[in-house]
């Protein structure tokens, strides 16, 4: 899925001057979903696994199962919205507890859980809200846990260029709860560390500590 970051237009002057506040206009997916083919599939499947998708009860599931799926594959666009560190704040800022859904791409169930990110500012501050979306905009999609932990990071490293940013995702994954091993309730631990938090044992045990990871 790509992902485009764009100036708002009338916006590039506040962009360019750096004590001001700047705004970024992010979106991501939503290409590529080809609705009705998606509705002839599901209606195939209900087929494949034996039931009657003709029946009065089944008759609009394969459109509400493919408009579903293409909703859980769309983040939302959103305005990444950053201010100058006026004030030179230069300890960790952290979101804990962000609620993270995404599908996992083995077996298309769910996996949900909760995310802590955080990251030591350099010249920028995000706006707090921004953590918890740009979360969103990875985890709508077909994942692993491992590779959504390390893309929040990545992409905040690249876009707000902070000292650090780490990146915890605790999370139950349907596949292993509700078939195949059936643990139910055992959630996955996973992160992902950038600059200060990787190279900083202080740095890092905070961003643990703080995240309520034991390091
Ligand atoms: N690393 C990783 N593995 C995942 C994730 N989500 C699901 N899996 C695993 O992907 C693996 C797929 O293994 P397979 O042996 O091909 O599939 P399977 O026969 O359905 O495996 P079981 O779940 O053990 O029944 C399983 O072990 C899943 O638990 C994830 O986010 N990260
Ligand atoms: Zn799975």
């Amino acid at each position: 899925m790509s992902e485009t970051v764009t100036e708002p237009a009338g916006e590039t002057a506040a962009a360019s001057a750096d004590h001001q506040q700047r705004r970024l206009r992010v979106v991501r997916g939503g290409d590529g979903v080809d609705l009705e083919a998606a509705q002839r599939a599901v209606a195939d499947l209900l087929a494949a696994l034996g039931r009657d998708a003709q029946s009065e009860h089944l008759a609009d599931t394969p459109k509400r199962v493919a408009r579903a799926y293409a909703e859980l594959l769309a983040p939302r666009a959103f305005d990444l919205t950053t201010f100058p560190n006026e004030e030179g704040y230069d300890e960790l800022v952290l979101a804990r507890d962000i609620p993270v859904q995404s599908l996992c791409e083995h077996h298309l169930l769910p996996f949900q859980g909760v995310a802590h990110v955080g990251y030591l500012p350099g010249d920028r501050i995000l706006g707090l809200s921004k953590l918890a979306r740009v979360v969103e905009l990875f985890a709508r999609d077909l994942q692993v846990q491992e590779r959504l932990t390390k893309q929040v990071a990545d992409w905040l490293q690249q876009h707000l260029a902070p000292k650090g940013v780490g990146v915890v995702i605790e999370a139950e994954h349907l596949c292993m709860s509700m078939r195949g091993v059936r643990v139910r309730g055992s959630r996955t631990v996973t992160s992902a560390l950038q600059g200060l938090l990787r190279e900083d044992a202080r740095s890092r045990q905070e961003f643990f500590a703080l995240s309520g990871v034991p390091a």
